[in-house]
């Protein structure tokens, strides 16, 4: 996928950085602005790695990266992160005795659209008491008052590393119209890392998908669901071989269901369907596939190619 640069909100190009045995990269990729980009992959895979790159607190050890038009190099200036908001996977232990009031008065200086009448009808929303230290509260509560000073600012970006982890099912059905909210105000950009799926088919128009510090692709959603579907067939004799499976267009993966019959995985689905019929094998089903999926699909094409 390509996108112009008007409509780029952050470019990696070769960008690689390495932790001990850990290399995020060479990451070469374009996040669209305006849209909601899902960023996905097993633990490990270096979706936290890449947020504190973008943050400036990674060094950048090869290729160039830029976010909202700014180059970012070990001598940049600051004040492009004021115009992000950052939600960072686990809790900040330095923020423990603090309150979400004490935190959010003190982060309100650093962002210039912070708003305070905002942050209350978050909070509300959110059903959190603001006063109470952080050390006090339950591990969901906390991710809800962390998640009202992040929204609070209406950043032009929004980083969130897993946000609804620790969140019950209505607190989560909260963080997903904060979101679309958010979303509606134009010309704003979200990317979140997460492995909740309801969350990606809801949310995200993109999906990046991360492997082992790689990038496996940067998706559209609905056309990668629309695209991929699973075509289950039956050979007329049962061991004829694989080869004309193997042919089959826009093949991805090939698992034995019974004697003779073959789970396809495809994503030229029209094309794959004709050419099984055409080879006189019996189609059994054509099935579209859940996004988890066509991502462990995608993973096992990985595995296999390393
Ligand atoms: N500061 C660090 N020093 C050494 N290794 C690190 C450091 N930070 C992360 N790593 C390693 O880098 C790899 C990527 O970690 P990262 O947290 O970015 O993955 P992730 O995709 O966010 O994982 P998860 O889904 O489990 O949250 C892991 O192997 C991790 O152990």
């Amino acid at each position: 996928m390509t996108v112009t640069d008007t409509e780029i909100a952050i470019s990696l190009q070769g960008i690689k950085l390495q932790h001990d045995k850990f290399v995020l990269g060479p990451l070469q990729c374009e996040i669209p602005r305006g849209m909601v980009t899902a960023i996905v992959g097993p633990n490990g895979s270096g979706k936290s790695t890449l947020f504190r790159m973008l943050l400036g607190l990674e060094p950048i050890q090869e290729g160039t990266a830029e976010v909202l038009g700014v180059h970012l190099n070990s001598n940049q200036d600051d004040s492009y992160k004021s115009k992000i908001g950052f939600l960072a996977e686990g809790p900040n232990s330095n923020d423990n005795n603090r309150s979400a009031d004490e935190i959010a008065q003190f982060v309100s200086y650093w962002y210039p659209g912070w708003d305070f009448e905002r942050y209350r009808k978050l909070l509300r929303h959110f059903d959190v008491d603001g006063s109470v230290k952080f050390s006090k509260l339950s591990k969901g509560m906390r991710r809800k008052a962390e998640l009202s000073i992040t929204l609070a600012h209406e950043p032009e970006l929004l980083l969130l590393d897993e946000p609804s982890s620790g969140l019950d099912p209505f607190a989560w059905k909260k963080l997903l119209e904060e979101l679309q909210r958010y979303m509606e105000q134009g010309n704003r950009t979200l990317i979140l890392a997460t492995h909740v799926m309801d969350e990606i088919r809801r949310l995200a128009d993109y999906i990046l998908f991360l492997y082992r510090g790689r990038v496996l692709g940067l998706y559209e959603k609905d056309r990668l669901v629309d695209d991929w579907r699973t075509i289950v067939i039956q050979q007329p004799a049962a061991n004829s071989g694989l080869e004309l499976l193997q042919r089959t267009p826009g093949l991805q993966g090939l698992t034995e269901a019974g004697p003779g019959v073959y789970r396809l995985e495809v994503n030229e689905p029209e094309q794959g369907e004709a050419y099984c019929r055409s080879c006189g094998l019996q189609v059994l089903a054509v099935q579209r596939m859940e996004l988890e999926d066509i991502l462990s699909c995608l993973i096992r094409k990985e595995e296999a190619r390393r």
